[in-house]
């Protein structure tokens, strides 16, 4: 896949969904799907998509014991999406495990490890987490044990992209959320960056949501995203 924007579809129904996409003519963007319009709509949400033509990553952050992330990643490896994901905090059998359950399927199905959330900081590592070191180190340590352990890449913010990139080497997936327009609310996140500064800091994929769909005018915005990295 070339290097492009997921638009986070962050809705509670498919129909809120389709209307928006529509309405905005958002026609085969690339798409983000994760755990509120999932848990809603199912796989059937995924077939409507791919109907549609958007590239998927379905962003469902697995985080259990291995055997049972193994398996549901085998019934996830069937809805041919683009890319899928585990929680790295989850360990490196958990990790292994995964790519097997993804593995010999049809489909190429890339798996990327969530490294420190966007919407953490090192105060919430360090004092909530008890996890040592800033988020650069924390999530680059992440990086390093998701790639040695069969991860295709990693979800982390734009600070960390280029450092990623430098100890995993230059074809490491580094998917980007926390991505804002100038004008957009910072909301929930705490590591934010505009889409300009992630491609320059090495990102392949970076994620927008609210920035485009709580924009006055989503199209917009979201071509506005494109044009800031040029990216198609
Ligand atoms: O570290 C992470 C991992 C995933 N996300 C997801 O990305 C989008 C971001 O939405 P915005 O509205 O652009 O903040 C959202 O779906 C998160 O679940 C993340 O933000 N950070």
């Amino acid at each position: 896949m070339e290097k492009s924007i997921f638009l986070a579809l962050d809705f509670p129904t498919w129909q809120e969904t389709k209307d928006f996409l529509n309405f905005h003519e958002l026609y085969g963007v690339p798409v983000k799907v994760g755990m509120e319009l999932f848990y809603r709509e199912g796989p059937k949400v995924i077939e409507s998509l791919k109907a549609n033509n958007h590239p998927i990553f379905l962003d469902l952050k697995l985080h259990d014991i291995p055997t049972t992330v193994m398996r549901a990643m085998r019934n996830l490896s069937s809805l041919g999406v683009d890319i899928v994901n585990v929680h790295a905090l989850g360990g490196s059998e958990m990790i292994k495990r995964a790519k097997e359950g993804l593995s010999g399927g049809q489909f190429d199905t890339k798996l990327i490890a969530v490294t420190v959330l966007t919407s953490m900081d090192t105060e919430t590592l360090n004092v909530e987490l008890m996890i040592p070191g800033n988020t650069e180190d924390v999530a680059v340590h992440f990086a390093d044990f998701a790639k040695r352990n069969g991860a295709d890449g990693v979800v982390c913010s734009v600070h960390e992209s280029m450092q990623i990139k430098e100890k995993c080497g230059m074809d490491f997936l580094t998917v980007t959320p926390g991505i804002r327009l100038e004008d957009s609310s910072r909301d929930d996140q705490k590591r934010i960056a505009s889409p300009s500064y992630a491609v320059e800091n090495g990102a392949d994929f970076l994620v927008i949501g609210r920035s485009v769909t709580k924009a006055k005018h989503p199209r917009e915005a979201y071509e506005r995203a494109l044009k800031e990295c040029g990216v198609k």
